[in-house]
């Protein structure tokens, strides 16, 4: 959805967008963008320097024990809602879970040191620097890669060593080739930004990852979504990698660089079968949402939901199992099966959590249904159309139906 609003953005810009990882973010700002709606003096708290170096309406600030130090290419408005926000300070497993290392035919890398559990939290960061989209596209080059220069000189080192050694030859490059989309208030148009997380962008990509990533506000957060062995390699998903091989490769070859992941390096003949699982995904779940807008979900049957998982988890897309435990979840509700509506109620509240954040919308309705499914909306309701499995059929006798 924030991936087609953006695209929007973008090409009213009338720029070809520049190469970015996808992000999905949920907007916590957007509540609170009503407190910034009046004209007003925009006045930093004194630690932070600027503005500096304006052009046009943006300018550089800086407050370099701003989380690991930071630098802002914005509006005045907009580097005051930042400055006024909360700015994480590094966390994360302790140093030793991981290390960096040269990984063949992708640069550097970031390996597992012991295992890493699932769930477990990898990093957790503010960025280093934020770069409102207008002055990236807009701006002449030369006076942008000064204006980006300075921002860099105002990192405190260590943060400007590790900002420097991130992959592209010039500073705009850098921005170009390890930026995250993100707003600062919630008015899309307006504020959308280029986030830089240098020790973020030393994952490599994999379309089949171990880690995923999610921002809200100011916090970056990686999280390990599968139990990930000692010596394998820590990757993200620079992409929305539900899509069949070729697709992949053609927008990573926008970024660049040919995949070598192992799902790219699959035989013609596995291949072919993963990308037929993609299809079948699709197509199920087309099916599952129409049948859910039908009154009374007409034409349900209860396998759909334990189908939905099986090729998911075949498929190794444990990114995004979140939606899929709850639609199971629900579908097996729906049919009165108690014992697979809260084992897969159970899955959807811990995947939705590592996918989304403690916030995440169904988490509390999942938690409730793991809880106590009787009590769910969802609970037997096509028990009574007749077409419950043997579960349903048990709690039709136990309601004297
Ligand atoms: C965000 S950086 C990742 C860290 C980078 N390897 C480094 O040395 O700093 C992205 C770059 O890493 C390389 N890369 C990442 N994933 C890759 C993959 N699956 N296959 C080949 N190259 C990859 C590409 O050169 C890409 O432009």
């Amino acid at each position: 959805m924030y991936a087609l609003a953006l695209f929007a953005v973008l090409s009213t810009l009338k720029q070809k967008p520049p190469l970015l990882f996808e992000v999905e973010t949920p907007e916590l700002w957007t509540s609170e963008r009503d407190r910034y709606e009046r004209p007003r003096d925009y006045k930093l708290p004194p630690e932070w320097k600027g503005p500096e170096h304006c052009f046009a309406e943006f300018c550089l600030f800086s407050k370099p024990d701003a989380g690991e130090g930071m630098a802002l290419i914005t509006t005045a408005r907009n580097a005051y809602i930042t400055a006024n926000s909360f700015i994480p300070r590094s966390v994360g497993v302790e140093p030793t879970a991981f290390y960096e290392a040269e990984v063949p035919g992708k640069g550097t890398g970031l390996i597992a040191n012991r295992t890493i559990r699932k769930g477990e939290i990898i990093m957790q960061r503010a960025p280093a620097m934020l770069i409102q989209s207008t002055p990236h596209l807009d701006l002449e080059p030369e006076v942008r890669e000064k204006l980006y220069r300075d921002a860099v000189d105002r990192l405190p080192e260590p943060t400007r060593g590790r900002f420097l050694r991130q992959t592209g030859d010039t500073v705009y490059d850098k921005v170009e080739k390890n930026s995250f989309r993100m707003f600062v208030d919630g008015d899309r148009k307006q504020s959308l930004h280029l986030g830089l997380f240098p020790e973020v962008s030393k994952f490599n990509h994999d379309c089949r990852p171990n880690i995923f990533y999610r921002i809200a506000n100011l916090t970056h957060t990686t999280v390990a979504v599968r139990d990930i062995p000692a010596g394998e390699e820590l990757t993200v998903s620079y992409i929305y990698s539900q899509t069949p091989r070729s697709e992949r490769q053609t927008q990573l070859s926008e970024w660049g660089f040919n995949c070598s992941c192992s799902q790219c390096a699959l035989s013609a003949l596995e291949s072919g079968a993963s990308d037929a699982r993609i299809r079948q995904i699709d197509a199920l779940e087309e099916e599952i949402e129409s049948i859910m807008s039908k009154p009374g979900a007409e034409g349900m049957r209860p396998e759909m939901g334990g189908k939905l998982v099986e090729l998911y988890v075949a498929e190794r897309l444990d990114s995004y199992l979140g939606p899929t435990y709850t639609r199971a979840a629900l579908i097996y509700s729906m049919f009165g099966n108690e014992e697979r509506a809260r084992e897969y109620a159970n899955e959807a509240v811990a995947a939705l959590e590592r996918e989304t954040g403690p916030h995440a919308r169904d988490i509390e309705s999942m938690a409730w249904l793991a809880e106590n499914p009787k009590a769910h909306w969802s609970w037997a309701v096509k028990v009574t159309s007749g077409r419950g499995d043997t579960a349903a059929g048990n709690k039709t006798q136990a309601r004297g139906n």
